[in-house]
């Protein structure tokens, strides 16, 4: 549809104009602070089901000018939440060599370097992710808070690969790989609250889980990730580098933010 940026004319606090959604109520990301939790006995682990991919498994990774995104296929889900969640794709928010905080939801005051959100649609009630997009049950997505720290070979097996997705629209193929190894040790802790798509149309459709716990990626793999895309295409003259491409925190209103975990 019509282009959306981070800044600018076209940036966030316009996006409403053309997507009135975007300036609704449960958005994403949030703020989550220590006074908004809850603690909800009935959050069970999180279990993730044939996320260990095949080599032979081909998965397409792409800019689209917002993000750089992995196709996963269909045998990927996610049970143990109200109903079966089919994964979709992945992607990421990152912030700048200058600037190397970009991720969208900040726990406590700190914003972490990147953040990875892997997508799924409810299967058991939808046909494919366009249909479940809008829906209020729709959509589930977990989030990875990254922090720079020692080198992460799960997330290598996305990155070597960048350069073929360096201009908008470009795209490269990817051999299949544990994309379990993206998420952290520990699935059972987690934050949990209804929010929406982070961009535009900012559907609130999104059951949201936010892992207590970071991953690590080092600072070779970060600047890899913030230094290597553009979010024009490769005829733009203008040269616009892909970063900084996180929503500010949004408005908590009446929502809580259940946890998993006690202390
Ligand atoms: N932070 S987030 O999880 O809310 C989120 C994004 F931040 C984001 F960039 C994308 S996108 O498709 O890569 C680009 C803009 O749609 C999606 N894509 C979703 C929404 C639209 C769509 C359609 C098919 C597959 C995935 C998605 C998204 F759900
Ligand atoms: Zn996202």
């Amino acid at each position: 549809g019509a282009e959306w940026t981070y800044s600018g004319p076209t940036g966030q606090d316009y996006w409403s104009n053309k997507y009135p959604y975007c300036a609704g109520s449960f958005q994403s990301p949030i703020h989550i602070t220590s006074d908004l939790l809850r603690f909800s006995p009935t959050l069970r682990p999180i279990e993730v089901r044939n996320y260990k991919l095949s080599s032979t498994e081909q998965l397409t990774l792409r800019n689209d000018g917002h993000s750089l995104k992995l196709s996963l296929p269909p045998t990927m889900y996610v049970a143990g939440l109200p109903n079966q969640f089919t994964a979709a794709q992945l992607h990421f928010h990152w912030g700048s060599s200058n600037w190397p905080t970009g991720s969208e939801h900040l726990v406590d005051s700190k914003q972490f370097a990147a953040e990875l959100h892997i997508v799924h649609y409810n299967s058991d009630k939808y046909p494919d992710i366009n249909t479940a997009i809008d829906k209020s049950d729709g959509l589930a997505v977990l989030g990875v808070l990254i922090k720079i720290g020692d080198f992460n070979p799960a997330y290598e097996q996305i990155l070597r690969f960048i350069n073929g997705a360096k201009y908008k629209n470009f795209e490269v193929r990817v051999p299949g790989f544990n994309v379990r190894g993206l998420l952290p040790a520990r699935l059972d802790e987690y934050y949990r609250y209804d929010g929406s798509l982070t961009t535009p149309p900012c559907f609130p459709s999104v059951l949201w889980t936010v892992f207590r716990n970071h991953v690590t990626i080092s600072h070779q793999q970060y600047l890899a990730l913030v230094t290597s895309l553009h979010a024009s295409s490769v005829q733009n003259a203008e040269v616009t580098p892909l970063n900084n491409n996180f929503r500010k925190p949004q408005p908590i209103d009446s929502r809580v933010v259940l946890v998993s975990f006690k202390e």
